[in-house]
């Protein structure tokens, strides 16, 4: 691992790292905050959504000075593999920026777009072995696709996650053209990645938060009806909030941020 950049912010560092991923094939950067006490503290994966990297949400979500007062780090990693080597599409929801949180299968996606892996195995090694945290306190959250990638990465590795939260997340995207393309491109089965689909099919749901904006102008991509109507259909609790007025942007994001940290802190103690 490389260090890229390292800032004093509320008292704790706020960095920038880079490393070379077996999973991608590629060298991947990611943010890393650490609070004042950083020894032990617990940690909060942060998925960022279409056309993000590492950097979006670590200089506009805010959640830095939260994090700092409940003594919790934060990864924020990057949202695809990158490079001259690495497949592209001229679409901005599809390809680099866009890996979906998912292992492709099929075709030339499948090489270096292994971001599921990459999220739950390689980052978290890297991670590990670079700062002393408390793995056995883990959380994940994430904004639109990181939204769709924090409940489905919820869902599908059971116990690892003590909370998940999300910002405007994709909620059902094998129904939603925020999804449906991209994780047929990749996969060839948008069903096996779809947070609804996971939940009604059986999946347990661990302590959950979710916020969306009524004037969010994707707001009929992200599928929240038919997640409500699983909530109630698998009787999961959950708490699910439409802020009114609030769009998809970051203004949002920052504005539900210390609600979402004091969330995560609730179930790591
Ligand atoms: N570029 C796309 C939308 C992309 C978009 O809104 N991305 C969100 C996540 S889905 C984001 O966080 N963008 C980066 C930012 O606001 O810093 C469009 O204009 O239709």
């Amino acid at each position: 691992m490389k260090t890229l950049s390292e800032n004093r912010c509320f008292g704790g560092i706020q960095g920038v790292y880079t490393h070379a991923s077996d999973a991608t094939g590629t060298d991947m950067t990611f943010g890393a905050f650490l609070p004042p006490k950083p020894s032990g503290a617990p940690v909060l994966w942060y998925l960022s959504g279409l056309t993000c990297t590492h950097e979006n949400a670590m200089t506009k979500a805010g959640l830095q000075a939260w994090a700092a007062q409940s003594g919790t780090a934060i990864v924020f990693p990057d949202t695809s593999p990158r490079g001259a080597e690495v497949p592209d599409d001229d679409a901005y929801d599809m390809g680099q920026g866009a890996g979906f949180y998912v292992d492709a299968t099929q075709g030339s996606w499948a090489q270096h777009f292994q971001m599921e892996h990459y999220i739950t195995a390689d980052l978290p090694e890297t991670v590990f072995a670079a700062f002393d945290l408390d793995a056995t306190r883990q959380a994940i959250t994430g904004h639109s696709m990181g939204g769709h990638g924090a409940l489905t990465l919820a869902l599908k590795y059971p116990g690892r996650y003590r909370s998940v939260s999300a910002f405007a997340p994709i909620c059902a995207p094998a129904a939603s053209d925020w999804g449906t393309p991209q994780l047929t491109a990749y996969t060839g089965d948008p069903g096996a990645h779809d947070a609804t689909r996971l939940l009604i099919d059986g999946a347990i749901l661990p302590p959950c938060l979710i916020d969306t904006g009524t004037s969010d102008q994707f707001f009929d991509k992200l599928g929240t009806d038919a997640w409500a109507a699983a909530l109630a259909r698998t009787r999961s609790a959950a708490t699910l909030r439409l802020q009114a007025g609030y769009d998809h942007s970051y203004f949002f994001v920052a504005s539900f941020g210390a609600d979402h940290m004091a969330f995560h802190q609730e179930h790591f103690t």
